[in-house]
């Protein structure tokens, strides 16, 4: 039994590190193997470089397509080393009957709302910059480094779920702020409950002098921080994304940034991933930009690794993840 499963860890020099004490869990369920592919490569191609892989511990990339599930021998289970359905077709792995899982929410909530506002604060208080001519020898220059305040601004959240909760609950009662939310299926009450007030998208657009993107992608907000929806911020706001690249208008944030619109821009995500060393945003000292590393403290990747681990031991043994039913793809378990 054991040695009929073959077990693929894809695109892990994404996952920020693996255990070896979860690598040897593993290894007792079947042969284990590590893949590294393009972002883009065609369905077919990848299903022809996993034959004989019925587990696949996946990272946000690459695309798992329709292609891909109709050119792929069996599969049992893709378990994504995070969060975000986004990068698999789930009705076809469903016609596939191939279960398909996220980590639940608790294991990144922490790490990645810390993320988000550790990057504004980076942006705001101008630390990289500033950290970067200490150790040119420019001490004495630090009069150039004046940054702007986080405490008691009126901030906006897009996307009041786990993350986006959490960044509310830490601006509102940690940092005073006025915290305006966003979120369609999120009642008043509930983003009153961590200390926002729920508002529509224009209202938080036009009243929010920083704005923290926290939404899950999907087709209908790509590109969801568009040139118009910049042009209704407030003069100088930050933004700052933890979420996915693919929300903004990486070009209409450039414009911003150029012409003062925005203040600046932090970001741990880019449309497209890895991001190339002359991507634009790395030529302005106002982006800051980080390698999709939201995830990446111990705490967090240990919780990640033990979810990835234990639902391909579920699956050999038959049953499903014993984790909550949102982290397990709606599709297969319906
Ligand atoms: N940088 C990193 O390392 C990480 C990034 N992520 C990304 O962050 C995203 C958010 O994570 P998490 O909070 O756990 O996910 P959740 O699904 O808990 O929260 C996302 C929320 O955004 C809402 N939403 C979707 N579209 C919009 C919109 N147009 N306007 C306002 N709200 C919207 C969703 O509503 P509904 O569910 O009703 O659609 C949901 O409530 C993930 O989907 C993932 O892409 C996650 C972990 C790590
Ligand atoms: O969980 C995710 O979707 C990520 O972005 C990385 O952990």
């Amino acid at each position: 039994m054991a040695q009929e499963n073959k077990i693929a860890i894809v695109n892990s020099s994404s996952f920020g590190r693996i255990f070896n004490h979860h690598l040897k869990r593993l290894e007792k369920m079947g042969s284990v193997s590590r893949f590294e592919f393009d972002s883009a490569i065609p369905g077919q191609e990848l299903a022809e470089a996993l034959k004989g892989y019925n587990m696949i511990i996946a990272s946000v990339t690459p695309f798992f397509t329709s292609d891909f599930f109709e050119h792929k021998d069996e599969l049992k289970l893709i378990t994504r080393h995070g969060i975000g359905f986004n990068n698999i077709d789930l009705e076809a792995a469903k016609k596939h009957g191939t279960l398909v899982s996220i980590v639940p929410p608790l294991v990144e909530r922490d790490a990645v709302a810390e993320n988000n506002v550790t990057n504004l604060l980076a942006l705001m208080r101008r630390t990289l910059e500033s950290a970067a001519e200490v150790k040119k020898g420019g001490w004495e220059n630090r009069a150039e480094f004046v940054g702007s305040g986080l405490c008691g601004k009126t901030v906006g959240v897009i996307g009041v779920g786990n993350t986006g909760s959490r960044v509310v609950e830490i601006l509102h009662y940690g940092f005073r702020c006025d915290v305006l939310g966003v979120d369609p299926n999120k009642t008043a009450l509930e983003i009153n409950t961590f200390g926002g007030k729920k508002v529509e998208l224009d209202e938080l657009l036009e009243r929010s002098e920083v704005i923290c993107l926290c939404a899950s992608l999907n087709e209908a907000n790509y590109h969801l921080i568009s040139k118009e929806r910049i042009d209704k911020m407030k003069q100088g706001a930050y933004l700052s994304n933890s979420a996915r690249g693919a929300l903004v208008d990486e070009a209409a944030i450039i414009e911003a940034i150029e012409n003062g619109k925005l203040a600046g821009y932090a970001t741990d995500v880019l449309e497209v991933e890895p991001g190339s060393s002359d991507h634009l945003f790395l030529n302005y000292p106002n982006i800051v930009v980080t390698p999709h590393t939201s995830a990446y403290t111990m705490e967090c990747l240990e919780g990640m690794g033990e979810v990835c681990v234990s639902d391909c031991e579920a699956v050999i043994e038959g049953r499903l993840p014993n984790r909550p039913v949102q982290s397990v793809s709606p599709y297969v378990t319906e």
